[in-house]
């Protein structure tokens, strides 16, 4: 299995032209953030945020929307247990990222459902964490669009029907080729599949085994599929940024936060953008 390498990054994160406007980068649709786990999709939005992606919406439980505006006033809000909001913002999007924050109860379990019924198949799909988790639990249909899946092991586990002890290549492989999605599975070396290809990603610290981590991950995927055109390499630089900010500030930091993190990506995808 391959190392991601810096030229894909250096390829995929271009330099913004003078006549591009917030339209140019993308409209993002965040859906997650229960009562209890509004920090995931708070995180997940700045991420996206500070990836350059050009409009967010975040639909959450409107007991977040303080602190939501407090963290992230550039994002617009909806309530998303309004089924009239969904209705119209839903197909507004070009990009969706569901989960962080989502929770797994029967409440949650309406929202997915609602939300796979009304996406267009021209939309990009970003599922991450409890929407995971709910596709096995409730062996939801999965809506016929170019998916992103972000798993960590167990989550893998619950989706391919894999054991995390036999979670390898060849096994991994046969389960991604029957979703023909992308799949992010995350883990102290993350692999990132499509169809054709793995790659592997060098990068990464314990000092960022955290909670919201890859709530964290799932926005800056987000933000980076929602502006660049070649989505499987979108993904990889996504993930290769993510940790390499991490290792970068581990010199220095016992732990790093997720929101240390986002505070250094718009700097980190200057350092990277494509030169000439
Ligand atoms: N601040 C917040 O609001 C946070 C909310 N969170 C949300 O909490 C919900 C539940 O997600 P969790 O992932 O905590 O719970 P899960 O129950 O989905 O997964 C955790 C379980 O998986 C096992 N596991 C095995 N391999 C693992 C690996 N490589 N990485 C992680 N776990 C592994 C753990 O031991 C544990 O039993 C999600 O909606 C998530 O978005 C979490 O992201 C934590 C932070
Ligand atoms: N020891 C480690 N080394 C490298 N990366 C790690 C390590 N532990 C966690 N991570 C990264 O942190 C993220 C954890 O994701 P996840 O378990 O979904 O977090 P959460 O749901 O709490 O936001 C992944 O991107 C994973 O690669
Ligand atoms: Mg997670």
């Amino acid at each position: 299995m391959k190392n991601i390498d810096l030229s894909v990054v250096k390829n995929t994160i271009r330099v913004r032209p003078n006549d591009s406007y917030k339209g140019t980068y993308g409209k993002v649709g965040l859906i997650g953030g229960n009562t209890n786990f509004g920090g995931a999709i708070i995180m997940a939005t700045e991420a996206a945020l500070n990836s350059g992606a050009g409009l967010i919406t975040t639909l959450t439980d409107p007991v977040n929307l303080t602190s939501l505006h407090d963290h992230a006033p550039e994002a617009m809000f909806a309530n998303y247990n309004d089924d009239s909001e969904l209705e119209k913002l839903i197909p507004t999007f070009n990009v969706i990222v569901i989960g962080p924050g989502l929770g797994t109860n029967k409440n949650s379990l309406k929202i997915i459902s609602k939300v796979f019924k009304l996406v267009n198949n021209k939309q990009i799909l970003v599922i991450d964490s409890s929407a995971i988790t709910m596709i096995n639990q409730y062996d939801l249909t999965l809506p016929d669009n170019q998916i992103i899946f972000t798993p960590h092991q167990m989550e893998w586990q619950r989706l391919s029907g894999i054991k995390i002890s036999d979670q390898n290549e060849d096994n991994n492989m046969k389960v991604v080729n029957k979703l023909d999605s992308i799949v992010v599975l995350k883990s102290h070396h993350t692999e990132i599949y499509n169809k054709e290809k793995v790659f592997k990603n060098p990068g990464g610290t314990p000092a960022q085994a955290t909670g919201g981590m890859g709530d964290t991950l799932a926005g800056m995927i987000g933000g980076f599929v929602a502006q660049f055109s070649n989505e499987y390499n979108a993904v990889l630089s996504a993930v290769f940024l993510h940790s390499a900010i991490a290792d970068e500030l581990a010199k220095n930091q016992y732990v790093v936060l997720p929101t240390h993190i986002i505070q250094r990506i718009p700097e980190f995808m200057k350092k990277y953008e494509k030169k000439g």
